[in-house]
C-alpha cells in the first residue's frame, strides 16, 4: 500500500515565495469529520478539532457525551468509524506504532499487569517503546512519583491511587510528545495531585502537549488553553481559556449541556 501524502499537520518549511498563501501550524492532534459508532449508535458525529504543539486542551461534556470514546480513538487504542486521525503529522489509518510512541496515555483503566512487579511493569513498556536506559529511566519515575520502595511489589498489592502513580511514571517513561489523560484528577490525594501538576509543568515546559478529560470546570481553567465542550458527540463549544472566566464557562457549559 502507497504511503499518502499527510495531512496539514506535518510541518511545512516556510516559503517566502508563496507568502500569501495560509501557513501551516505544526499541529499535534488533528481530526477530521471523525464519527464513530457502536453497534449503530452514533457516540462521535463528524467532530473537527486541531490541537496545536505545545498547547493544552480541556474536554468537557456530560456523561456519556463520547469523551473517553474520543481519547481512545487517539491513543489508538479504538478505530475511528470514518474520518481521519493524524497525530504530530502521523496518519493513524498508516502510521499506528509510531504514533503509539509519541503517546502517553493516562485513563481510567492503568494499563498494567497485575501479576507483575511495579518495575517488571515499566521494563516490559520500556522494551515495547525500545526506551534507551530502560531500568535507569524507571528508577528514576519511580522516584518522580514516589513509589520507588514500592518497586518490586505487585500491581495487585498497590492502592487504587498507588497504581495511578505507577500508570503516570508508564505514560512519561519513553518522553511523549503528546499526553492523553481521562479524568487526571481523580482518585489522587492532595500530593498526588500536586505531582500531578508537577509532572504536567514539565511536560509542557519540554514542549509537550496534551489534552485531557474533566468534569471539573476550575481544573480545566487553570490547565489549558482552549476548552472544548462535547455534547451528544458533536463539538458544541469551543473558546481560549485565557479570555473566559469562571462565570461565563458554567454559563456556556449549561446552554450547550443537558
Ligand atoms: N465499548 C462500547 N460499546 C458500546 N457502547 C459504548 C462503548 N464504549 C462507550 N459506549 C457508549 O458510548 C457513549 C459515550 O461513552 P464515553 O465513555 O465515550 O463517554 P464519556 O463522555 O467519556 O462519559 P463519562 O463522563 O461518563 O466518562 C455512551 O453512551 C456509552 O454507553
Amino acid at each position: 500500500m502507497s504511503r499518502p501524502v499527510k495531512g496539514t499537520a506535518a510541518v511545512q518549511p516556510l516559503d517566502l515565495a508563496a507568502s500569501d498563501e495560509k501557513t501551516t501550524v505544526a499541529m499535534a492532534i488533528e481530526l477530521s469529520h471523525l464519527k464513530k459508532s457502536y453497534a449503530l449508535k452514533p457516540v462521535l458525529r463528524n467532530i473537527d478539532l486541531v490541537l496545536p504543539r505545545g498547547q493544552r486542551l480541556a474536554l468537557l461534556g456530560a456523561n456519556g457525551a463520547g469523551k473517553t470514546t474520543l481519547l481512545r480513538i487517539l491513543a489508538g487504542l479504538s478505530k475511528a468509524g470514518s474520518g481521519t486521525v493524524f497525530i504530530e503529522g502521523l496518519d493513524s489509518r498508516y502510521e499506528l506504532q509510531e504514533i503509539r510512541r509519541q503517546i502517553g496515555f493516562v485513563a481510567h483503566q492503568p494499563y498494567l499487569y497485575e501479576e507483575l512487579t511495579v518495575l517488571e511493569n515499566l521494563l516490559f513498556f520500556g522494551q515495547l517503546y525500545a526506551v534507551a536506559q530502560t531500568r535507569e529511566r524507571a528508577m528514576m519515575l519511580l522516584q518522580r512519583v514516589g513509589m520507588e520502595r514500592r518497586s518490586n511489589e505487585r500491581i495487585r498489592a498497590l492502592s487504587r491511587g498507588q497504581v495511578q502513580r505507577v500508570a503516570w511514571a508508564r505514560a512519561l517513561l519513553h518522553a511523549p510528545s503528546l499526553l492523553l489523560l481521562d479524568e487526571p484528577d481523580t482518585g489522587l490525594d492532595q500530593n498526588g495531585n500536586q505531582l500531578v501538576q508537577a509532572l504536567l509543568d514539565e511536560h509542557t515546559a519540554r514542549g509537550g502537549s496534551m489534552l485531557f478529560t474533566t468534569h471539573n470546570l476550575e481544573r480545566a481553567l487553570s490547565w489549558s488553553d482552549r476548552i472544548v465542550i462535547l455534547a451528544g458527540g458533536r463539538v458544541v463549544y469551543q473558546h481560549e481559556t485565557a479570555s473566559l472566566t469562571h462565570e461565563e464557562l458554567v454559563q456556556r457549559y449549561q446552554e450547550v449541556v443537558r
